[in-house]
């Protein structure tokens, strides 16, 4: 993917960190986040990132105080959980600890808090590989000795009471850029030539062959997110302070579990075959977004909440039609795409020239202008600290993207590669025109001819702003919007239309976000809905996305067509040009709101 950001490549699952320490995460993005930055962030006015509330921020909110102190209980209460394999090796922990290494797991996990050696309590959340959600309260470091003597140092290890097991991310690892051999039933990590650990297979689980060091001997850190001692003098094994459960980490390998089912090594005939991890993970995502949707549009079933807006295109239909139900139509403001017409390579090499593009000198960014504010270069300022974005205006006409390649120098390969995005987002937004007038009983083009714009989001995060807005709650003005949003960083959050709370739209790498703005309210006559939605700061690393926004017809004014007016449906908003409107939200100041000024009063 070409990409300069070492920190990117660490997730694969989503989870939403929001740190109350400082400690980890810092230092991945030196040069950005500097003195001003931080002064306009602390000039804020909080909230709390956990309750919500105004006044406070997480670190002194008492709700999460609470919950944070009975972390210990929650963990306790995993004990009677244990499956087999658990409790073998549990019982089989005379001195040893056990550690699973994992190659579904996008992190490394573990579940006692009392074997890190550093430790910054942070609030998250991590998407298992049965569907649900666990909670992550802490992030920091976890020491071994190996069964050579040396010291071993994990870090970026996630602490999540609720596990059932324990595991050492092999995709982490190899972000690290770790390699790996199996053979014998032992499976070796190494970096350059030098061994870093290695785990014995036992029942199809790899397991560590070391054990937990608690207590205060140095730790080091490394860059590579494991360090190493070497040669030094004995140190107990294990503390009498562990308990028995403690450290169940395996090396997950085949068949065993859901998120796993491709293992990390593939047999070629006799030759073994290293499947990139990267690879091995994208597929696993992908078949556990599948089968969610799966089960949220099967018949009956309870959707989880962090779904309840996820849509198949295939298999679920089209947009609108999909929100019908039981013949009445049951508005549908955001949804997730998979198995949409655009390769997922092609997505990827999108964002690696989109970074690029951001990375640009600034006096070059600046070049990316245009004579209406926010569509060519939204440069960072003292409102929006964190937020940059390039963009192409009218993006499908004639020599608009010409001009946006002239403006920033773009280089051949990346011009082929934005042109054939572009392109292919364009033909989606111009199909879902077509399949929401079929979803409502019409037929046509409905966004044939109309401007649409590319904008390229970057959120410079750092540690400093976890818990703060990188974009304020808003509508989208126009009538959809495509989004590819970051395939790691998640941020994005949706307000539910009827019980006003914040559902996160984790990532799913493949997918797109696709969301209605308030020109589909107006017209469709309030059968589909705007969503409110902001951006906030997860983790302190930069994210980016892409959206493609189809705005609106370029001349004449917008407003519900007949066909969808009755006197069971009377017009509800006045009709209104895209433009207009939307200097009438700037003018109002109303990001969320402006609609309601169109509104026909009866
Ligand atoms: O970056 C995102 O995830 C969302 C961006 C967004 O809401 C917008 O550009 O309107
Ligand atoms: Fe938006």
């Amino acid at each position: 993917m070409g990409s300069t950001d070492q920190s990117e490549s660490q997730a694969l699952v989503s989870e939403g960190s929001r740190e109350r320490g400082r400690g980890q995460g810092r230092g991945l993005h030196r040069g950005t986040g500097k003195g001003w930055w931080r002064s306009q962030a602390r000039g804020r006015t909080v909230r709390c990132f956990y309750c919500d509330q105004e006044g406070h921020i997480k670190r002194d909110c008492p709700k999460y105080k609470a919950q944070d102190q009975s972390s210990d209980t929650a963990a306790t209460a995993v004990m009677a959980d244990e499956d087999e394999i658990d409790v073998f090796l549990a019982a089989s922990d005379n001195g040893k600890s056990d550690w699973v290494l994992d190659s579904g797991s996008a992190y490394h996990l573990c579940r006692d808090r009392e074997v890190f050696s550093t430790y910054a309590a942070c609030e998250g959340r991590i998407w298992m590989a049965n569907n649900t959600y666990s909670r992550v309260v802490g992030r920091g470091s976890v020491r071994f000795r190996m069964a050579d003597g040396r010291s071993l140092t994990l870090t970026e290890v996630r602490h999540v009471p609720d596990l059932r097991k324990n595991l050492i991310s092999i995709g982490m690892l190899d972000a690290k850029g770790c390699s790996f051999d199996a053979s014998g039933g032992i499976l070796r990590v190494s970096k350059g030539n030098k061994e870093m650990l290695w785990g014995k297979k036992t029942r199809g689980l790899y397991r560590l062959e070391g054990n937990v060091q608690t207590g205060g001997a140095t730790v080091r850190h490394g860059s590579s997110g494991i360090s190493e001692k070497s040669g030094q003098g004995k140190q107990p094994l294990h503390r009498g302070t562990q308990s028995k459960r403690r450290g169940t980490w395996r090396i997950r390998s085949g068949t065993r579990a859901q998120g796993d089912a491709l293992g990390y090594v593939r047999k070629s005939g006799q030759t073994r075959v290293m499947q990139p991890v990267q690879d091995v993970h994208r597929e696993a995502q992908r078949k556990e977004t599948k089968s969610i949707l799966k089960s949220c549009t099967a018949k009956g079933a309870a959707t989880p909440k962090r779904v309840s807006f996820a849509l198949d295109l295939i298999s679920g239909g089209v947009l609108s039609s999909c929100a019908h139900k039981g013949g009445e139509m049951e508005p549908r403001q955001l949804a997730k795409i998979m198995n949409h017409s655009i390769p997922e390579s092609l997505m990827m090499d999108m964002k690696a020239v989109s970074r690029s593009l951001l990375d640009l000198p600034l006096e070059v960014k600046l070049r990316n202008s245009h004579p209406v504010q926010g569509k060519g270069y939204t440069p960072r300022n003292k409102a929006s600290p964190v937020f940059e974005g390039l963009g192409c205006y009218d993006m499908a006409a004639p020599g608009a993207l010409d001009n946006f390649f002239d403006q920033l120098c773009v280089t051949p390969q990346q011009r082929e590669i934005i042109s054939k995005y572009s392109k292919a987002i364009h033909e989606l937004g111009m199909d879902m025109g077509r399949k929401l007038l079929i979803g409502l009983g019409l037929s046509g083009d409905l966004f044939n001819g109309w401007p649409c714009q590319l904008r390229i989001n970057k959120y410079n995060y750092t540690p400093e702003y976890v818990g703060s807005t990188g974009a304020v709650l808003h509508t989208d003005p126009g009538f959809l919007t495509i989004l590819q949003d970051d395939e790691i960083i998640g941020g994005l959050e949706a307000v539910h239309k009827e019980t006003g709370e914040y559902i996160s739209v984790d990532p799913m790498p493949g997918s797109l976000v696709v969301n209605l703005g308030d020109l589909a309210q107006i017209w469709s006559n309030g059968r589909l809905w705007s969503v409110k939605h902001r951006v906030q700061c997860y983790e302190g690393r930069v994210r980016l996305s892409i959206a493609l926004f189809v705005l609106g017809p370029k001349d004449g004014a917008l407003g519900a067509p007949e066909e969808l007016v009755d006197s069971e449906h009377p017009r509800l908003y006045n009709p209104m040009n895209f433009e207009d409107y939307r200097m009438l939200r700037i003018t109002t100041r109303s990001p969320t709101g402006a609609i309601e000024l169109l509104r026909i009063k009866s």
